[in-house]
């Protein structure tokens, strides 16, 4: 009879060290895992990818239920182990089930660790840690505004990213004046910060908590200086404790964690521990690399397989927020015997250290460039002796650093874990290259998970793979518009274009989409790529909007929603007025409130009765949710004011006239000033007009959101007919060329205002660039209109449907 094996905890760490045990003695063990998750075996690292909209929770699941089938293993999922009996050698759940065993692992894991403040137990008060948390700060953004992080770590940070990608509004309260101090020195937190705020991440540095407000639910949070800032969702993130109660209650040998020597035994003989649970040489550690390198050793020990034991771990880090590149490994920190080597560049935003003690790199940090990141990392670990040539490793000598990344992964043993946060170590790369064909780092991530996660090993594969293949067999790799595919904006839309495809289902099939359903990220970005493309063959993917395009309103945080009726150029009339303030009234809408684009807005608005107010209002949509145009704003002009010297309205209302339902890559604002003094504040609108004398300015690219940017002028025009080519012709040079999402601003910058310049020079570029915009517009439709006339899409407004619309995305 086979020897029975128990894990307790269906977690990273103990479900590799099976993965481990399979493949050395496939039929040794009769195998019985207990998860108290109701889940199969996913990746936690990647719940920060879920959260930032760039995964799927489909695409996080790393042993599917199929998996422990296949491998004959019992999985017990949803069930607490509550009680070890180590005399009996019994494990009994809180749900009643009772296991015997032969060899136990312990890998329970870790808990989040939650301040323990007069409020906490309050609705909308939360950790991090699981698929549960995670969906709970998804929901919770569909309703609510203003999220408030507590801790500054690589965790706080990672959910404060995701939840500006959800569109909250988030502060990341942090107790020490430097974020990250765990990983990073101050000059690199300092650049840090400056990012995420520049990103829009708002910072309450030094504030130590001290309660938590509201009723049921939270409303805010106060410090202990006395300072408040309200709060619709709290997110504890100050770190984790190893989860030890199960080994303390059976008499097992704790400290910090469940103590263990090299071969991961603890203090009771047939039982084991892995993972964050773990104390090994007084370290606990909170990184999957070293808990794969423990479960690789135990799965050897418990196989019979000779080992040298676990000896303990270097860690590195690196953050997982797109647009900040950060890395940390080792002792970072500068001590009294320890010097650096540092290369700051402040245009570029860069900086790098690398800390060295007797003659070795004992720890480095790098920001904003972290291609070093694995080179230096394996220095770390080797303690490859650097005596004379300490400058070299970062400055390198005539253009060569100390040794080259390929130098480094031929030293490397085939063990040697390449990619931490899958457990892939050299020689399984290796081996992909050598019998599966793989020529690019995403071939090597389709076959083996390297570099899938947080990406911090991507250079580290690519030298392995130059390391196997010599650089010219290597396939370059780009980055794709989404986890689902390989291929950028261009790319596609070049497909879209070429093959004609002209529904998503068709890009997605034909293009070998890895996720077939696509993702968050991609759905809408196609919809939008396909209809600017095929105006005319392509149908309007409605369920791949987002929630508020698809309602044609703005959903508010507490569900409501609000109704811009359009009004051209912010013009109304006292006819306008008296009905807008009837129908206010009629449905008892709890706010009139004039918007800075100067429109009407009506909020409180409940979904149901959005058609019928639509109906009742007769007025065309305003389109204030859209990536479309949204307003004209203009000035009183030439009609009324004494310093105007053009008709600035009656441009904002033709403007308007012409360019409103026009899909754009993201929203466009516009305005139009009756002279120089500019009161529309046309010079921070994607584009803008300015009369001056004999004619207009044309200003582009302006944003006055939170990436604030001036516009640049783009050129100088004498007659409105001027104004309304070139303003038709820039809008469609930015559709067919703007990334989704992008805004003007973002997408001048990226382009450059002479490329664009050059596209609109000639007349006859810029009148075939109007005649598609029209062929586009012809085909416009008021989305309002069309709700109120088809009975199918006034159905998915009634109550019953709420649920079913907001599960969509
Ligand atoms: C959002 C997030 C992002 C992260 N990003 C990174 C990253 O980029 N890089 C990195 O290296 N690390 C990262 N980490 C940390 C990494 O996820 C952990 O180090 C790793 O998951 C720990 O693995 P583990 O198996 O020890 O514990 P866990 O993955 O927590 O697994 C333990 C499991 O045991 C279960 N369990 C506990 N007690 C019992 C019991 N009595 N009976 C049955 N089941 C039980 C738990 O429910 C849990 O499912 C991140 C963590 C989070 C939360
Ligand atoms: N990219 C990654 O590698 C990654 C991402 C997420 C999580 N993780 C891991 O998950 C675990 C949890 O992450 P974490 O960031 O919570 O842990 P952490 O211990 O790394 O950071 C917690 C932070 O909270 C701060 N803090 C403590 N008390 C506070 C208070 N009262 N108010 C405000 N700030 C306070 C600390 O100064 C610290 O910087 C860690 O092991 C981490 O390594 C790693
Ligand atoms: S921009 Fe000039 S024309 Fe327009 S309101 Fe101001 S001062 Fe008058
Ligand atoms: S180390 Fe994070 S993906 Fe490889």
């Amino acid at each position: 009879m086979k020897k029975k094996v128990v894990l307790i905890g269906n977690g990273m760490a103990g479900v590799s060290c099976i993965e481990q045990l399979l493949k050395l003695s496939p039929n040794l063990y009769d195998i019985t895992i207990f998860g108290s998750e109701p889940h199969p075996n996913y990746n936690r690292i990647l719940l920060s990818s879920v959260l930032a909209g760039d995964a799927d929770m489909n695409d996080i699941v790393i042993n599917d239920w199929s998996w422990y089938e296949e491998n004959h293993i019992t999985l017990h999922t949803g069930q607490t182990v509550s009680k070890i009996d180590t005399n009996r050698k019994l494990v009994r759940t809180d749900g009643g089930i009772s296991v015997p065993y032969d060899e136990l692992i312990i890998a329970t894991g870790s808990l989040p660790f939650m301040l323990p403040l007069p409020g906490a137990d309050k609705e909308g008060v939360i950790a991090f840690r699981d698929i549960k948390d995670c969906e709970t700060m998804i929901e919770t953004a569909k309703k609510y505004k203003k999220a408030v992080v507590i801790g500054g770590g690589l965790l706080g940070l990672e959910a404060a990213r995701g939840l500006l990608n959800l569109n909250m509004e988030v502060s990341v309260v942090h107790i020490h004046e430097y974020v990250m101090e765990r990983q990073l020195d101050q000059t690199a937190s300092a650049m840090l910060r400056a990012e995420l705020e520049r990103q829009g991440m708002n910072f309450l540095l030094k504030k130590n908590t001290d309660s938590i407000l509201g009723k049921k639910r939270v409303t805010g949070v106060r410090f202990t200086d006395g300072v408040e800032v309200d709060a619709d969702l709290v997110v504890m993130a100050v770190g984790i404790r190893p989860n030890i109660a199960l080994a303390k209650n059976s008499g097992i040998e704790i400290n910090r964690g469940i103590v263990v020597n090299d071969f991961l035994e603890t203090s009771v003989p047939n039982i084991y521990a892995v993972g964050e649970c773990v104390e090994h040489r007084g370290v606990a550690y909170g990184l999957v690399a070293p808990l794969y390198e423990q479960g690789a050793v135990l799965a050897k020990r418990l196989a019979g397989i000779e080992t040298g034991g676990y000896h303990g771990s270097v860690v590195s880090t690196k953050l997982k927020v797109s647009g900040v590149d950060v890395f940390s490994a080792g002792a970072y920190a500068d001590g009294p015997d320890t010097r650096a080597v540092r290369v700051q560049d402040d245009f570029e935003g860069i900086y790098k250290k690398a800390v060295i003690k007797d003659g070795k790199v004992i720890g480095a940090v790098l920001f904003g460039d972290i291609s070093d990141g694995s080179r230096l990392f394996a220095m770390i670990r080797n303690g490859e002796d650097v005596t004379g040539k300490e400058k070299e490793v970062l400055l390198g000598e005539g253009g060569g650093k100390a040794k080259s990344g390929v130098d480094l992964v031929a030293a490397m043993s085939d063990d040697e874990i390449v990619c931490g946060c899958n457990g892939v170590s050299k020689g399984a790369i290796v081996q992909a290259i050598q019998e599966k064909g793989c020529s690019s780092i995403n071939d090597i991530k389709a076959c083996t998970k390297a570099s899938g996660s947080c990406g911090g090993c991507k250079p580290l594969v690519g030298d392995v793979l130059t390391y196997v293949l010599g650089a010219d067999g290597v396939k370059s790799v780009k980055e794709g518009i989404c986890g689902c595919t390989t291929l950028g904006r261009d790319e596609v839309v070049e497909a879209i274009r070429s093959m004609r495809l002209t529904t998503s289902k068709e890009v997605m099939n034909v293009l070998e989409w890895s996720n077939t359903e696509g993702c968050s990220k991609c759905r809408p970005a196609l919809n939008y790529y396909l209809g600017m493309v095929w105006p005319e063959e392509h149908e309007d993917e409605r369920e791949s909007r987002f929630v508020n395009e698809r309602n044609h309103a703005n959903i508010q945080k507490d569900g409501t929603y609000s109704v811009v009726p359009r009004m051209y150029g912010g013009v109304t009339t006292p006819k306008d007025l008296k009905k807008i303030a009837e129908i206010a009234e009629k449905y008892e809408v709890p706010l009139v409130k004039v918007t800075g684009g100067q429109r009407i807005d009506l909020l409180g608005v409940k979904k149901e009765d959005l058609p019928g107010m639509w109906a009742d209002l007769d007025m065309p949509s305003g389109y204030a949710y859209g990536k479309t145009l949204r307003t004209v704003k203009t000035c009183v002009g030439s009609t009324f004011c004494r310093f105007g010297t053009q008709d600035s309205i009656g441009m904002g209302i033709q403007l308007e006239k012409r360019f409103e339902r026009l899909n754009t890559p993201a929203k466009v604002k516009m305005a139009v000033s009756g002279c120089p003094r500019n009161c529309a504040e046309a010079t921070i609108k994607d584009f803008g007009v300015v009369a001056i004398d004999g004619g207009w300015e044309l200003h582009v690219g302006g944003n006055g959101g939170t990436k604030l940017r001036g516009t640049d002028l783009l050129c100088k025009v004498k007659t409105e007919e001027e104004v309304l080519e070139w303003s038709g012709a820039y809008l469609q040079y930015y559709r067919e060329t703007g990334k989704y999402n992008e805004r003007t601003s973002e997408w001048l910058e990226r382009v450059g205002l002479d490329t664009v310049k050059a596209a609109l020079e000639s007349k006859e570029d810029r009148l075939a660039l109007v005649e598609r915009i029209e062929k586009t517009l012809d085909l416009m439709k008021d989305p309002w209109k069309e709700i109120i006339e088809k009975q199918e899409l006034r159905k998915t407004f009634e109550p019953m449907d709420t649920q079913a619309a907001q599960t969509i995305l």
